[in-house]
């Protein structure tokens, strides 16, 4: 009998992760749609414009939407800001989107989740104008993603497409599995990626050996909002790994009482495994607000027939 050989794989080399830089190129995309502002301005005498509602005090939300009107500005569009008491009932608030529906110089209008309490969410998104829908959350605008039509599509998935896209190229072939089924962020995202042709897989909760699902993937979107729920064992070597997740968690090593944002992925784990990953912050978050400024600029042209 000759030698005998060992059956144990070899060990794979550590692979190199490289992060994603978001703000980078949520910076370049505002850039470019500052410059089509300037030229639609200039060829049609057009300013798109966009309608932000605020209702309460969430300290998030007064950042965010802060944030929005910022940007939009500086992208050289109309801001309307539209800041309302956490006391704002469905109906008043219903009437705002009824009177910003019908106002000419709004192209485009957000109303900022979460809505407090007692105000049903569905039936504000319902009140906006699917033409308006900047959000893309309209079920006539999901409906039309759906069905492969023109649609305004939610920011936040649209961001980590733009960034899979630029980084992969053609997404053709690549198996892709979204943890988290939200109508806002897990099944836009998928929708998108199987307009790309990706094999796709949305996994749940409910969904049983999960870490053994992801592991499939070549690209891994997080979307659960649960603090670095993806460890590093549910990594395929070399996948990308877009993290969707914001969330806060306390830092005493920062000082009592103070906090940090953390994604849905383990970061520190998925270094040397993932092939590119988005940080938290500084990945998918900043191309939420770029893509809020896209999703306006299409509405406008759109309703410009331009
Ligand atoms: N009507 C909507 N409401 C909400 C949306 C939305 O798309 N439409 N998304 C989120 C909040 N959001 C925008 O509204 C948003 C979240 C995060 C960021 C961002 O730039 N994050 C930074 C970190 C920011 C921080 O320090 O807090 C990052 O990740 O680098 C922008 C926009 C819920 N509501």
């Amino acid at each position: 009998m000759g030698a005998s050989h060992s059956l144990s794989p070899a060990p794979s080399a550590a692979v190199e992760t490289r992060p994603i830089d978001g703000k980078a190129f949520a910076a370049g995309l505002r850039d470019e749609i500052k410059a089509e502002v300037a030229s639609l301005k200039a060829s049609h005498g057009l300013t798109p414009g966009l309608a932000v509602v605020l209702v309460g005090e969430d300290p998030a939300s007064q950042v965010y939407v802060r944030n929005k009107g910022q940007q939009t500005i500086e992208a050289g569009m109309a801001s309307f800001e539209h800041r309302l008491p956490a006391t704002t009932t469905e109906a008043e608030l219903i009437a705002l989107v009824d009177r910003l529906n019908a106002d000419p110089a709004v192209d485009g209008i957000l109303v900022q989740l979460p809505l407090p309490k007692g105000v049903d969410e569905r039936a504000v998104l319902a009140a906006i104008a699917p033409a308006k829908d900047v959000d893309g959350f309209h079920v006539v605008n999901a409906g039309r993603l759906a069905v492969g039509l023109d649609a305004l599509v939610p920011c936040t998935p649209l961001g980590c497409l733009m960034l899979l896209k630029h980084h992969l190229g053609s997404l053709s072939g690549l198996e892709a599995v979204v943890v988290g089924r939200s109508n806002i962020v897990g099944k836009p995202m998928a929708q998108l990626l199987l307009k790309e042709d990706c094999t796709v897989t949305i996994a749940h909760s409910r969904t049983r050996d999960i870490a053994a699902v992801c592991r499939r993937a070549d690209i891994l979107v997080a979307a659960v909002g649960r603090p670095q729920m993806v460890r590093g064992d549910w990594i395929k070597p070399g996948a990308t790994v877009i993290d969707v997740g914001i969330n806060r968690v306390p830092a005493p090593d920062l000082g009592e009482g103070r906090t940090r944002i953390v994604g849905d992925v383990a970061y520190a784990e998925a270094l040397g495994i993932a092939g590119l990953i988005t940080p938290v912050p500084g990945g998918v978050g900043p191309m939420t607000i770029a893509c809020l400024l896209r999703n306006t600029v299409t509405a406008a042209r759109r309703r410009a027939g331009i």
